[in-house]
């Protein structure tokens, strides 16, 4: 299908933008191999030590990162995706890195069966897990009332369906086992709602809801869960934008820049760690101040809103 024009002058123009395989002539985006590599961490090397992570989505972005932190601080890791070379990578930057194994399942999120192949593969890998991340997710861009069904139901069941089949499954193990847990749900900055995103925001949404819910009602099991809402930050999924969207994402905060998926990272380290122990059923916002003052069109702003609302 081809790309429409972003800022159609026609309101009732539909505007699609769906990335070519391989990206062709696009640059590449988030940190590199190499940055990963070279990024600082404020934390004790062997912070993590003993503990195991489970981490999805974590062949790129923000789960790659993630999980390479992890292993620098001495946990073990396990991570799943979809794409076992995308998997393999990030398990090759750990072993060069940090001279440590991890365990990589290829799994989709959204069938439940393979969650639960899933978690009982890291249990018997490793004997147990400490805290599960669920980062695994994404949508596409489009003017809500664009949306065909299939795009609406791919959307909800990836962040919200798969999302609950990885924390309850685990929090069912964790109760059989009589071991404490920990959830750390990666959502998005939703507060103010999100134009061209409206299935993701009920998603997430959804999620973040679910997780103050079950934050009090697993209380009892020693289970805790927390969410992590990102604003603007560079990874490969910016992909999924189009380049005149792009340009303009810094604007969405009021420091007008992008996060980094180390900004994250460093995050879900920190609330796995020991430091983590009294936060349960928070939202933490990483986004620059997104929600006090921006909006992203992931799509393209309409000329309607060109003057960005200024009055
Ligand atoms: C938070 C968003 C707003 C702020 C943006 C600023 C910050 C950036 C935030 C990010 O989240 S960046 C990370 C982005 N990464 C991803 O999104 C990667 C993962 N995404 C996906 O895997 C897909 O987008 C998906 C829809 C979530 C997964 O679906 P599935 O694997 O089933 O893919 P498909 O078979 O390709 O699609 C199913 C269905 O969905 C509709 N659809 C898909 N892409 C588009 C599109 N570009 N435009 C319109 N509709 C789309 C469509 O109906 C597809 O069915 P078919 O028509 O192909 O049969
Ligand atoms: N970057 C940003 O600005 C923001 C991102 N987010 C969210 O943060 C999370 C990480 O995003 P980011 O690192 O930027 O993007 P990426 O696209 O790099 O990462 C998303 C990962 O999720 C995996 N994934 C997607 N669907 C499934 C599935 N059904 N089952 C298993 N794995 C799946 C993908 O791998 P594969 O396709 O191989 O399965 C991919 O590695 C996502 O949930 C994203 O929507 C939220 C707000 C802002």
């Amino acid at each position: 299908m081809g790309n429409e024009p972003l800022n159609a002058p026609d309101l009732h123009a539909p505007r699609i933008f769906r990335p070519e395989p391989g990206d062709p002539g696009r640059p590449k985006r988030g940190l590199d191999d190499e940055a990963l590599r070279t990024q600082a961490t404020i934390f004790r090397d062997d912070l993590l030590a003993g503990h195991t992570i489970l981490i999805s989505g974590a062949g790129s972005g923000m789960g790659k990162a993630a999980a390479y932190l992890a292993a620098r601080l001495g946990a073990n890791v396990a991570i799943c995706g979809r794409t076992r070379e995308k998997l393999d990578g990030t398990a090759a930057l750990i072993r060069e890195e940090t001279g440590r194994e991890i365990l990589c399942v290829e799994a989709n999120i959204r069938d439940p069966e393979a969650v639960e192949t899933l978690i009982g593969a890291v249990h018997d890998h490793f004997g147990g897990l400490d805290t599960l991340v669920n980062n695994a997710g994404g949508q596409f861009p489009q003017d809500a009332i664009d949306f065909s069904r299939k795009g609406w139901l791919a959307v909800i069941d990836t962040n919200l369906n798969g999302t609950w089949w990885m924390m309850q499954e685990a929090a069912k193990r964790w109760r059989a086992d009589g071991k404490p847990g920990h959830v750390i749900n990666i959502v998005a900055n939703v507060e103010r709602g999100m134009p061209q995103a409206a299935h993701t925001c009920a998603a997430r949404a959804g999620v973040i809801y679910l997780s103050k819910t079950v934050a009090t009602e697993w209380a009892p099991h020693n289970i805790r869960v927390n969410c992590i809402g990102p604003g603007v930050i560079e990874t490969e999924g910016f992909r999924m934008y189009p380049e005149e969207a792009l340009a303009r994402f810094h604007n969405a905060n009021p420091m007008k820049t992008r996060g980094n998926a180390w900004d994250v990272a460093e995050a879900i380290a920190y609330l796995a760690s020991p430091a983590g122990r009294f936060i349960n059923g928070d939202l933490m916002i990483i986004d620059g101040g997104q929600a006090q003052w921006g909006v992203v069109w992931p799509a393209g702003m309409p000329e309607y809103f060109s003057d960005n609302g200024a009055a």
